[in-house]
């Protein structure tokens, strides 16, 4: 069964007049997609902010990832190098997405395209426990491909 929705409050920005708000585009969609509040060409190999036209107030114990759609990130080379973006639950600004287009070709983008996706999740924080030894297991300090291709 599927956990109850939380609410996540958002507050419409001044340039954000008009937007759909971010929505799932089907039944069962994970991610809620989110559209640009400006028009803009990124270049190739350029790295844009775009804006959204919200701030949002997510429930303590939870955060939004924004993560790049995949048809953009395919057919266009247009995606989210921080992915997944992380939105904490005290962060007030305007959201944005961060795209970068790692095609060869200009990609422009229409106010009210559809940018990318936010999930929200919940948030398991942790402390550390500083110690001297840790306990000892198969794989011990083998890592980045130390089993093999
Ligand atoms: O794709 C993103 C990623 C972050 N943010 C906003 C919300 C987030 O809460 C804040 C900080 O993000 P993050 O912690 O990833 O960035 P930082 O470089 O560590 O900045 P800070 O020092 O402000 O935490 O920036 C966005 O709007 N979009
Ligand atoms: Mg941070």
């Amino acid at each position: 069964m599927p956990l109850p929705d939380i609410t996540i409050q958002l507050k419409r920005l001044p340039h954000g007049a008009g937007l759909p708000l971010p929505a799932y585009a089907t039944a069962h969609a994970a991610g809620m997609d989110v559209v640009a509040a400006e028009d803009l060409t990124l270049a190739p190999g350029q790295r844009h902010a775009v804006a959204t036209g919200f701030a949002i107030a997510i429930p303590e114990g939870y955060e939004v990832q924004v993560r790049p759609r995949s048809g953009l990130a395919l057919k266009h080379g247009i995606t989210c190098p921080n992915s997944p973006g992380t939105i904490d639950a005290d962060y007030r600004g305007e959201v944005k997405i961060i795209l970068a287009n790692l095609s060869s070709e200009p990609f422009p983008i229409a106010r009210g395209e559809r940018i990318a996706q936010l999930v929200p999740a919940i948030v398991q924080r942790a402390a550390f426990a500083e110690v001297d030894t840790l306990d000892e297991t198969v794989r011990g300090s083998g890592g980045f491909g130390s089993t093999g291709r």
